[in-house]
């Protein structure tokens, strides 16, 4: 079997740390698995612009473009945001240009782990849902875009060709899932909107098997909070998706156990936490891991067909936690490290 080429980016502050502990924890389970792959680890963001003058160099993108599957880590913090190009404006530009326009940001509770949560267990319970977010298009993209000293502008453009791709690929989701789309946007207000809901409204046609429904972003922050186990899969634009699926991490218990896979139309995958570099935390070992190793059981599902090991890795993860190792942001005392080591132990057996 021909080894699997992973491309790493661990960029910045928590990002590298957590690309260590699941890229250790891949090593052991791999074997176990008979999983063959080699990995390859370039700079990126400020370490991109540390060591190389720019977020992305060619370097990276080329090898992002010819790997099997790419693992971010995350980037940023306050030593790069002066830049003249910043971190964050590589993180954009290389999903532009691998085209990566579908993020799929999965919220899981499993049953076991529901206490973790902030939120009352009987509104916990049952969540599972998936925010596709699209990532290559909308204000963040927009021009043109000013900034000058007592005036701003930021554009937001989107065709129906980036509204119909991304909603098409939540139907597909929503066929293999609870058959239920929830559309969210601002169309009560915003121009992108109208659209997008008149777009979302055509594909659906192609989808009589599956129920669409529309909401206003505003109430859908409330309801996704409210009534978490209610939605199956969201599909909203960028900044909409951005913002929802840090709120939803709440219903995991912690921003740090959400991962995300991002989709080109024929390219390789990106699998990433939803999460920021955490410069508040950095350096101190302390983060959670599981956004990152739960980024690459995705990997394995998604890129490589490796479901079994996939599972594998989630129920000993499910294992640990349940078992009272748990990380800061969860409540608990246990290390990055502490972290992975229990997990590596457990695989060991
Ligand atoms: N994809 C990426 O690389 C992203 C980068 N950023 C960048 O990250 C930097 C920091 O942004 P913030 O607004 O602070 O957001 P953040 O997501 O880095 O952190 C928000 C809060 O969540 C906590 N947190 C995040 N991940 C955690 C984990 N795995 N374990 C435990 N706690 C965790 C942090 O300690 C912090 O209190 C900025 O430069 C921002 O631009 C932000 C979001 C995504
Ligand atoms: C630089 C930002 C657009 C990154 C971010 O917040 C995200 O992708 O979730
Ligand atoms: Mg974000």
């Amino acid at each position: 079997m021909t080894k699997k080429k992973i491309v790493t980016l661990p960029g910045d502050g928590i990002g590298t740390e957590i690309m260590d502990s699941a890229l250790n924890i891949l090593a052991e389970a791999s074997k176990k698995f008979n999983f063959a792959y080699e990995v390859e680890s370039f700079p990126f963001g400020g370490a991109g612009i540390d060591l190389e003058g720019e977020p992305l160099s060619e370097k990276t993108l080329t090898a992002c473009q010819q790997a099997d599957a790419i693992l971010l880590g995350a980037i940023g913090g306050p030593k790069w945001e002066q830049a003249e190009k910043t971190p964050e404006q590589g993180l954009l530009q290389l999903r532009k240009a691998l085209g990566l326009f579908a993020n799929v940001r999965p919220i899981r509770v499993p049953e076991a782990i529901v206490h973790l949560s902030p939120l009352k267990e009987e509104i916990v319970k049952g969540s599972d849902f998936v925010v596709v977010r699209e990532l290559t298009g909308g204000i963040y993209f927009g021009t043109p875009r000013k900034l000058e000293d007592d005036f701003a502008l930021d554009t937001c453009p989107y065709s129906g060709e980036e509204i119909r791709r991304i909603v098409k690929k939540a139907f597909e989701m929503a066929r293999n899932r609870k058959k239920k789309v929830t559309s969210v946007d601002k169309s009560n207000v915003l121009a992108t909107s109208k659209l997008w809901r008149k777009i979302t409204e055509e594909v659906a046609k192609d989808y009589p098997d599956v129920t669409l429904e529309h909401q206003l972003v505003d109430s859908a922050a409330m309801k996704i909070i409210t009534q978490p186990a209610y939605y199956d899969v969201i599909v909203t634009e960028n900044l909409f998706g951005d913002i929802l699926s840090d709120e939803a991490s709440v219903i995991t218990g912690s921003l740090g156990m959400l991962p995300s896979a991002s989709h080109s139309e024929n390219g390789p995958s990106l699998y990433e936490p939803i999460h920021g570099s955490a410069p508040d935390i950095a350096g101190k070992n302390i983060a959670n891991p599981m956004s990152m190793i739960l980024s690459v059981t995705m990997m394995l599902r998604e890129s490589f067909d490796q479901h079994e090991m996939a599972e594998y890795l989630e129920k000993i993860c499910d294992e640990v936690m349940i078992a009272g190792i748990l990380t800061g942001d969860l409540g608990g005392k246990a290390t990055t490290s502490d972290f992975e080591e229990a997990v590596i132990q457990k695989i060991k057996g």
